[in-house]
């Protein structure tokens, strides 16, 4: 048995935040996790290396559907963002030693491919709904099938989802979280306008996607899906809080565009009633922050027999560690329906060599034995941690919003 004689956690900031976990067995093999939680970085580190890595040296680690029961059900305080990341990092890692003690790849390890390659949407993003077009193209030029838009509204000072100056959007950007202000009905008069200017810059042949993040009543939903409609969404993500799974039924009422939830869930009781009453069409729980490839797999189990499709958040603040995984699960899972994807900066790429590839609108996690993505320590430690929240966001008369 390969046995787990050390594991570290890895603390780098190559232009941002990266969490990352390497586990150690006593041949030599070693796997990797990411444990990113955005703006919450330092918790998951101490969670890890104060709790777990303790409790891991010494087991086999083969055993990965044991390991996870341990960490799951032995801490006795179950599910929340910290303690499922930390579980996914051990999880990611165990599934990467096993793939390079097997040979294969991870992906070959879940059963297979089930796909030729893992099709993914980029974002398109600017201030007005004509710089937005623009990028638009560019990323129809550069070959995807699918792309997320997102534009700023008129009168309001910043928008979520569109960037200063990339084409990629990273919303953790200072020491303490930055004040945004938030107006409804100025962003449900925006938007149809913009999905409206797309598919006659466009065309039909391109999935167009959008992401409301956690910002309308469950009633305004339902009118944004029915005004958006006709330019036929592939996605409406996060429509409204999901705490309140029930409240999906509202919008269902209301509209046929498709609903996609997930990106902040960590547990599949946090889905599950989305997924039993057909809720929704799409899941977005990904492996750092549910669980790891074990967890995940059981939640897309779940969905298969329901009809929903895997769509795995994707954004820079999750390692291309968490990439590589994604990209194995998405590639094996029958039920996969699209993968997020935001470039990472090219210093974050050197510290994380990486197998996987992009090719005309699709990705490909490679061939390499496990996860096919190391850490380079050396590089890793040239970038000091520096803290950094995501925004918070307010009604224009101060009262406290979702962000
Ligand atoms: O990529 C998305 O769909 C997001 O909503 C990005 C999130 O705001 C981001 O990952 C938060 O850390
Ligand atoms: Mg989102």
């Amino acid at each position: 048995m390969p046995k787990i004689v050390d594991a570290r956690v890895i603390i780098t900031c190559p232009g941002r935040n990266f969490v990352t976990l390497k586990i150690i067995c006593d041949d030599g093999t070693t796997g990797v996790g990411d444990a990113t939680l955005n703006g919450r970085e330092l918790s998951v580190a101490s969670y890890l290396t104060d709790h777990v890595i303790p409790c891991l040296i010494g087991r086999d680690a083969h055993r990965i559907e044991d390991i996870w029961q341990y960490l799951y059900k032995g801490a006795y305080w179950r599910r929340g963002p910290v303690t499922m990341s930390a579980i996914a990092a051990v999880d990611t890692a165990l599934w990467d030693i096993k793939g390079k003690i097997a040979g294969l790849p991870v992906y070959q390890l879940l059963g297979g491919a089930s796909r030729e390659n893992v099709m993914v949407y980029g974002h398109a993003n600017g201030t007005t709904i004509e710089d937005t077009i623009a990028v638009a193209l560019d990323y129809q030029r550069q070959g995807y099938k699918a792309i997320r838009l997102q534009c700023g509204v008129p009168g309001m000072a910043s928008t979520y989802g569109v960037s200063k100056d990339r084409y990629f959007y990273e919303p953790a950007d200072a020491d303490l979280p930055t004040e945004n202000v938030w107006n409804t009905s100025k962003y449900l008069r925006v938007v149809p306008e913009l999905f409206k200017a797309a598919r006659e810059a466009l065309g039909w042949d391109v999935h167009l996607l959008h992401d409301i993040h956690h910002r309308l009543t469950p009633i305004e939903a339902g009118r944004l899906g029915k005004d958006l409609e006709p330019y036929r969404p592939f996605w409406l993500e996060d429509a409204t809080p999901a705490e309140n799974q029930e409240a999906f039924k509202l919008i269902r009422q209301h509209t046929t565009a498709p609903l996609a939830v997930g990106e902040i869930f960590n547990s599949i009781h946090d889905c599950r009633e989305l997924i039993q009453n057909q809720l929704i069409d799409y899941i977005r729980a990904t492996v750092v922050h549910a669980g790891g490839i074990t967890h995940l797999r059981r939640i897309a189990s779940l969905a298969d027999l329901y009809q929903i499709r895997t769509g795995c958040h994707g954004a820079t603040d999750l390692s291309p560690v968490c990439m590589a995984a994604a990209l194995h699960f998405d590639l094996s899972v029958p039920n996969f329906g699209v993968q997020e994807y935001m470039r990472h900066t090219p210093e974050t790429d050197a510290v994380f060599p990486h197998a996987y590839t992009f090719a005309d609108g699709a990705m490909h996690p490679g061939d390499e034995p496990g996860l096919g993505v190391d850490i380079d320590e050396e590089l890793a430690a040239g970038y000091e941690y520096s803290r950094a929240f995501l925004p918070v966001n307010r009604l224009e008369d101060g009262t406290m919003y979702n962000w």
